[in-house]
């Protein structure tokens, strides 16, 4: 039995995942205590909801996707109620595995993972990491859950937060320049609707060739870039404006805030 805790955004974004992947609805239960948002989940998925202690004295794996800041309260909660042997996996941004340990209890096999939105169509880049306790057949079942909803990858723990900031909060960075384009086309005269669809279908476009040809992103950029043309042009403003700093700066930020968030 698998319990995912907390179904909002990500929690559905897995739920959904693990449904399409061809998991047995009768072998998921949810946790949502907001009582319209746990419908919602009935009706869509025919989920099974049940409070947090009763997930964890039937599931043999918990995914835990509440906020950083429910999550001692929580790990209290179902301390006392786990299964022998159930593997606690947390994708909750900051949150350790030492402080997962602590708070569930000696012995208690947990993995922290970072996956991001892009789970909710299949294509989420999600991290895991494994604590003292786990073994690496817990791990491994952790990753074909995570797989469900895109790729993973393992790094070590001290990795995380930067695996947070990178592709945790990455697709903001991404809608962010969606969507200062899409104004500057608009501020242009350009049309809401053209200026949308020009903008994603280009990042859709270079994000699936950064991928596809494995090249370097300046290699694909200095094939944009004529000599004398409108992309240096383009570049020169953004190189005046500081925006790679400005990135650097962004993602360290993330990187800090996530580090910041076991602290409580
Ligand atoms: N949104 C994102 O891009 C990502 C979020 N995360 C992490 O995933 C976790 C969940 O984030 P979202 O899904 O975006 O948040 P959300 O706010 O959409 O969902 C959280 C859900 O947990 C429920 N909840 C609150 N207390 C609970 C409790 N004690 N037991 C069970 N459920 C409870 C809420 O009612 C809500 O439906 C966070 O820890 C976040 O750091 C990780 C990767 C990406
Ligand atoms: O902003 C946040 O805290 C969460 C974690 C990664 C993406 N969203």
């Amino acid at each position: 039995m698998i319990a995912i805790i907390g179904g909002g955004k990500m929690g559905e974004a897995l739920l959904a995942g693990l449904l399409a992947t061809g998991h047995d609805p009768a072998g998921l239960l949810v946790t949502e205590p907001h009582g319209p948002r746990a419908e919602e989940l009935r009706t869509t998925y025919g989920s099974t909801v049940v409070p947090a202690a009763e997930a964890a004295r039937q599931a043999d794996t918990l995914i835990l996707a509440i906020k950083p800041q429910d999550m001692v309260d929580l790990l209290d909660t179902i301390a006392a109620e786990l299964r022998p042997g159930a593997l606690v996996v947390s994708i909750a941004a900051g949150i350790t595995t030492s402080l997962l340990e602590k708070h569930l209890g000696a012995g208690i096999p947990v993995v922290r993972a970072m996956p991001n939105t892009p789970a909710v169509v299949g294509a989420g880049m999600t991290a895991i990491t494994g604590g003292v306790h786990t073994t690496g057949d817990q791990l491994d079942h952790a990753e074909a859950l995570l797989r469900a909803v895109g790729d993973v990858v393992r790094v070590p723990e001290r990795h995380m937060d930067t695996v947070t900031a990178l592709s945790g909060s990455g697709p903001a960075y991404f809608y962010f320049i969606a969507e200062t384009m899409i104004e500057a086309g608009v501020a242009m005269g350009m049309t809401r609707t053209t200026a949308h669809r020009l903008v994603t279908r280009t990042i859709s476009g270079a994000a699936t060739m950064l991928d596809s040809s494995g090249e370097h992103p300046v290699v694909l950029r200095e094939a944009v870039t004529s000599p004398g043309g409108t992309t240096a042009a383009a570049v020169r403003e953004l190189e005046r404006h500081g925006v790679r700093t400005a990135f650097a700066d962004a993602i360290e930020a993330a990187r800090d805030r996530s580090r910041d968030l076991s602290e409580g």
